[in-house]
């Protein structure tokens, strides 16, 4: 049976508080996973994205578009942009102290956005319900306060270290567990508060 894919909070969620342990704003959170094609400096052609610790439970990240990201000549290809919000909103965990997988995300392209332009990323939870986690994003260009060129909308769903453990590639986990340091945030193995 399908499960339902709405991204409405059910009357039940809450509006979140950062975690007493969260991140202060402004703290760089580096690579949660060294090969992570979102933001671990080991991931061939990733896209090394660093977020931010911002107020309450939200993060920021710059993503500049290079050469490598295109779709059509000269703009970047919506998937990788994507790929870029997945990881900003997934980022928000550290705010919450827990890890959390996408479940569902939705993405809506307002601008094309040229190689050689940065996206300025600002993500936000909204509500949380039980393991489900309710969040927005949205994308600047070249400013802060630029014009919104794209934005998304995200259930991420908390997650145990099983999650990991169970459903990953033997060699890769093997490898993860053998040499801890390659999580290097020490936070997305971690199993939930
Ligand atoms: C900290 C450091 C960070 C570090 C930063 C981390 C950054 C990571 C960035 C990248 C993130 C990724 O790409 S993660 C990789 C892509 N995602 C995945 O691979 C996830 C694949 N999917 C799954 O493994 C599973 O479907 C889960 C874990 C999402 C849910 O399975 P489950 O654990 O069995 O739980 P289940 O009961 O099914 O669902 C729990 C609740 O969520 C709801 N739910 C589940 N999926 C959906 C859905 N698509 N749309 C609506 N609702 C859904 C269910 O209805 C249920 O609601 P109710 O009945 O309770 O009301």
């Amino acid at each position: 049976m399908s499960r339902p894919t709405s991204l409405t909070p059910p009357p039940e969620a809450v509006v979140p508080q950062p975690h007493p342990d969260a991140p202060s704003p402004g703290t760089e959170l580096g690579e949660h996973y060294s090969d992570c094609f979102g933001c671990g400096e080991a991931a061939p052609g990733g896209l090394r994205l660093r977020t931010r610790a911002g107020e309450g439970v939200s993060v920021d990240a710059e993503f500049t578009v290079t050469a490598q990201h295109q779709g059509a000549p000269g703009l970047a290809h919506g998937g990788l942009l994507t790929c870029a919000f997945d990881e900003a909103l997934g980022a928000i965990g550290y705010m919450l102290h827990t890890t959390a997988v996408t479940g569902h995300l939705e993405t809506d392209f307002r601008r094309p956005v040229p190689v050689g332009s940065t996206l300025y990323i600002h993500a936000w939870c909204e509500a949380v319900a039980g393991r489900k986690i309710y969040s927005r994003a949205v994308g600047r260009l070249d400013a802060a306060d630029g014009p919104i060129a794209v934005e998304a909308a995200a259930l991420f769903v908390s997650v145990g270290l099983e999650h990991f453990v169970d459903n990953g590639r033997a060699e890769e986990v093997r490898r993860v567990l053998d040499n801890p340091d390659l999580i290097k945030s020490g936070r997305a193995f971690e199993v939930n508060p």
